[in-house]
């Protein structure tokens, strides 16, 4: 299989890495070499000083179009332009495999229907959890039922913040910078941190857990860049700690699905996840719960997940890209849940104020305005920030 690669940045270079340095190895399991051809790229990011004599260096997608290549890995990112070149590529027969999860929440459907058309496989794993074998697994291994709740930690970066913060009480600026210098995050990291990079991957887990057409934009995201690290410190007290989550369940009309930091008591599995690791829990109607764990980002973690998804489609061609006709409506989760809260300005007729309305609460730092309610509806925590004014208020996972 001949093999064009646009992009050679993080991931790039560790795909290039594998396709070069483990050519007989992928071509044992396969049954035939998988020849990197061409590479087109803006500039060489080549850290593992590879030889890439053999690569003919291309500048324009219609270069990759015109030539013998079966199969492209785009590792470019972005969406307009990658939107343009991975229809240019399919209507030209080519498979395709991607890490653009920014893209391909947004366009998958379409570019589904059309690679169908046209016998077309498109790779995705390496979109969500990185390394961590999730999407295969929704689309095989999980299929003989209806998958009830997806749940977990689903980006690097803001789990390595969230984890440094928590546990060397590190300010969040300097960590996303170390986020950033060992590649984890994306070009630009508003999409880490305000949480639109878990948005696209619980779009794409859902879309195939569910079988269902998502708009990625309609689900509800909060992130992780108004996060105090003193409530960090604060829950921590209580032995909860804090994870960006990103969920969803279907029951069979709603999806209720979020991406949001909550806080986990210090005994749950997802509590364990450290630095850029992601986990995440799929539960199946006959399966019951299953949990995939590993690595969420990094240049040859991903390119583990990427290079394997193109030995797929090197040893079973086309196979049929899961492509849902029917649309689902979204909305937040409704029901009440337990929250971490702290007020704006710390006082006691605060107190009063919720007993005499008949929340359950509990004060964990009186002097710092910080309490734990009990079984509080997403509209009533509305009316009590409108009261008494919150400066935090995040859900705890039960
Ligand atoms: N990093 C990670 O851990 C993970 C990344 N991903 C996804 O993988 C993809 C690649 O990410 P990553 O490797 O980190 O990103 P990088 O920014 O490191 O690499 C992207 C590369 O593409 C090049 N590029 C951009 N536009 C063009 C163009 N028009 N033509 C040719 N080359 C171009 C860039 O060049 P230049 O340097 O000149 O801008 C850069 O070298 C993204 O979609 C990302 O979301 C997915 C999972 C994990
Ligand atoms: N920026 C992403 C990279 C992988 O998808 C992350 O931090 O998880």
């Amino acid at each position: 299989m001949k093999i064009a690669l646009l992009g050679m940045g993080t991931v790039g270079s560790g795909v290039a890495r594998i396709l070069l340095e483990q050519a007989d190895l992928l071509a044992e399991r396969v049954g035939e070499p998988m020849t990197l051809t061409h590479i087109m790229a803006r500039s060489i990011n080549n850290p593992y000083d590879l030889d890439l004599s053999s690569v003919t260096m291309v500048e324009s997608i219609d270069e990759i179009v015109a030539s013998d290549v079966d199969l492209v890995i785009e590792l470019i990112g972005g969406v307009d332009h990658t939107f343009a070149f991975h229809k240019q590529l399919i209507q030209a027969g080519k498979h395709i495999v991607t890490a653009n999860k920014d893209m391909l929440a947004q366009h998958i459907d379409e570019l589904a229907a059309m690679a169908n058309q046209k016998q077309v496989q498109i790779g995705y794993e390496a979109t969500s959890g990185g390394g961590i074998p999730i999407i295969q697994p929704l689309e095989h291994a999980l299929n003989a039922q209806h998958v009830e709740r997806v749940m977990g930690i689903l980006n690097g970066t803001t789990n390595f913040i969230l984890t440094k913060m928590t546990e060397e009480g590190a300010a969040y600026g300097d960590v996303l910078k170390e986020a950033q210098e060992l590649g984890y995050a994306e070009a630009d990291p508003t999409n880490d941190v305000e949480g639109f990079d878990a948005q696209r991957k619980i779009s794409l887990l859902s879309r195939l857990a569910y079988r269902r057409q998502i708009n990625v934009h309609d689900i509800p995201v909060k992130g992780i860049s108004q996060v105090d690290v003193e409530d960090l410190s604060i829950a921590a007290e209580k032995g909860l700690v804090m994870k960006l989550i990103g969920q969803s369940q279907f029951d069979g009309e709603m999806l209720h699905i979020s991406v949001e930091p909550m806080f986990l008591p210090a005994n749950h599995q997802l509590a364990h996840v450290r630095l850029a690791k992601n986990a995440i829990y799929v539960e199946g109607e006959a399966v019951g719960e299953t949990m995939f764990y590993g690595p969420g980002a990094g240049s040859m973690e991903t390119a583990s997940a990427v290079v394997s998804d193109a030995m797929n489609i090197a040893r079973f061609g086309f196979i049929g890209n899961v492509a849902p006709e029917q649309a689902v409506a979204v909305s937040a989760k409704e029901t009440a849940q337990d929250y971490y809260i702290r007020l704006k300005t710390p006082n006691s007729q605060a107190l009063h104020h919720l007993k005499e309305a008949g929340y359950t609460y509990e004060s964990i730092h009186a002097e710092k305005g910080a309490f734990l309610l009990s079984n509080v509806t997403a509209e009533q925590l509305a009316s009590i920030d409108e009261s008494l004014g919150l400066s935090a208020a995040y859900p705890i996972v039960a």
